[in-house]
């Protein structure tokens, strides 16, 4: 059981202001990823208890509208305020429940309040238009006005910040939230709910709810109160979830799976490639969906990177987060890691060659050593499917053309990046990688003032940015007569 983050663990859910169980009475088991124990459970909720919250969500909102961008605003800074003050314990409540180091637990928890801070203010400039009519007896205004009740269902790698820049811009903009966490991870969204109350937010406008991802999921598809759906998680997912809006046509966002490309030029400075391969790769063990998937590198430096990179792999420290001096977590779970083995096996069929770790690591569990892999083809797994793990296969390729073709050649369009010091080369190849986001010579390019999201089966629309709170609002034209004008 946790000590010093009992304060805003909660193992209940958030609806209309009230923290409750399941109407089952049914719980689900929250698990250390670092040592399979217990930390405690939260209610299964279901379709019920998602429809009570969407309906007090509703009522929320026919207040919480009116407010002012200002209003809204003060409050969403006293939220970052209270993050900020109880980051820490925010921090070791997050590792215990998925795992990453705390270091990366602490980052993940100062972004998450930086995205509230960021739409505190965004909110204040949701500026409309006065139009020069074409009647002169008439005027023109176009405003920006809430959507209404949104739904949020967030993935268990970053169970802070991908609501953060959910429910930041949302309540921003006027909107009330109904919130889903990974089972995985439910407690630092949990902890969410716990924060709004404290600072003062009405009842009703966030509300969080744990359990069936599927009962949940669907009411929140099928009611007509739900106006829009943010959702962060795999492409799998997300089609589904794309499909069941559509019978009552919600905004969707989505931000999907990924599959990185990470490409080295023979004209790259190769240590700050290494720097930023490093963190391009093994950040939260892998698993994130801007982490590199693919590495390609040009012919002339590839001994030299394979050699400098496996070389930096093998001084990451593997342990439990909460650990002095671990970089690298568990995996979430055991399933995670055996799909690990099988892309390193499936490579190792394919002629591939492991240089640096290559298997579970001596620690057991979920721990598992960071790999490079040299020798990669494209008849590899890696070259289509996500590895959402610490393998890192490694390319060769010979020419520019043939580098940015073997990076387009996959269904998802996320992050990629890329290092030359040719700066034609830079311009020529940003341009021709066809992804959301790019990083030229920079391995972490994720800050709030960018608007993060991919293209193509990654996702639709962006979050984070000036465009971040755009798809919490509606247009609305308005011409105006009778005005003696
Ligand atoms: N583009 C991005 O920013 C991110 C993408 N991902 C992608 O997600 C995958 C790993 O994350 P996971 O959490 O395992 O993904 P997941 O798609 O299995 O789950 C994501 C969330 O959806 C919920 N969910 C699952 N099935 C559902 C259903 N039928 N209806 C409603 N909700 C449902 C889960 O409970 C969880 O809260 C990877 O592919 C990764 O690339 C993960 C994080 C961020
Ligand atoms: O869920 C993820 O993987 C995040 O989007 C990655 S980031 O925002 O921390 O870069």
């Amino acid at each position: 059981m946790l000590q010093k983050t009992s304060h805003y663990m909660r193992q209940a859910n958030l609806i209309g202001g009230k923290w409750v169980q399941a109407d089952s009475g049914v719980t689900i088991d929250v698990i250390n990823p670092a040592n399979g124990q217990k930390l405690g459970t939260v209610p299964k909720s279901g379709a019920a208890e998602t429809r009570r919250a969407i309906e007090a969500a509703d009522e929320a909102f026919q207040g919480w509208r009116k407010t002012s961008a200002l209003e809204r605003s003060k409050l969403l800074r006293k939220l970052h305020d209270a993050i900020m003050d109880n980051q820490d314990s925010l921090a070791e409540l997050l590792t215990m429940e998925q795992g990453k180091a705390l270091f990366e637990a602490k980052g993940e928890v100062a972004i998450s309040a930086a995205y509230i801070l960021w739409f505190a203010e965004e909110g204040r400039r949701t500026y409309g238009d006065v139009v020069p009519s074409p009647w002169a007896d008439r005027r023109i205004i176009v405003t920006k006005q809430p959507v209404g009740v949104i739904a949020a269902i967030t993935p268990w790698n970053f169970p802070s910040s991908m609501l953060a820049r959910k429910i930041g811009p949302a309540l921003a903009a006027g909107c009330t939230a109904v919130v889903k966490p990974a089972s995985q991870t439910p407690y630092s969204g949990l902890a969410w709910g716990a924060l709004c109350e404290e600072v003062g937010f009405p009842e009703g406008v966030v509300n969080i709810v744990t359990g069936s991802a599927g009962e949940i999921g669907d009411e929140i598809c099928a009611n007509p109160l739900v106006r829009k759906l943010t959702f962060t998680g795999s492409t799998e997912i997300g089609k589904i979830l794309i499909q069941k809006c559509a019978s009552t046509v919600k905004k969707v966002s989505m931000e999907l799976g990924g599959n990185a490309p990470f490409l080295v030029f023979d004209d790259a400075d190769i240590d700050r490639a290494v720097e930023g391969a490093i963190i391009a790769k093994y950040r939260n063990s892998g698993q994130t969906c801007v982490c590199t998937n693919r590495f390609f590198v040009q012919a002339g430096v590839y001994d030299t990177f394979v050699e400098k990179f496996a070389a930096a792999t093998a001084k990451l420290k593997v342990g439990p987060g909460l650990e002095e001096g671990t970089t690298q977590g568990p995996l979430i779970d055991d399933k995670a890691v055996a799909k690990v083995e099988e892309f390193i096996d499936d490579a190792k069929s394919h002629g591939g060659k492991v240089v640096s770790g290559g298997k579970r690591h001596a620690l057991g569990g979920s721990f598992f050593e960071p790999t490079v892999i040299s020798g990669a083809t494209p008849k590899m797994r890696f070259m289509k499917e996500e590895i959402f793990g610490p393998v890192a296969p490694v390319f060769k390729f010979d020419t520019e053309e043939e580098a940015v073709r073997l990076a387009n050649d996959t269904e998802f369009g996320l992050a990629c990046y890329f290092y030359t010091g040719d700066l034609g080369r830079a311009f020529r190849v940003m341009e021709g990688l066809k992804y959301g986001m790019v990083g030229v010579n920079e391995g972490l390019i994720t800050t709030v003032e960018a608007p993060f999201g991919g293209v193509k089966e990654s996702g639709l629309g962006k979050e984070g940015g000036h465009q971040g709170i755009e798809d919490y609002l509606d247009t609305k034209y308005v011409c105006i007569g009778g005005l003696g004008l």
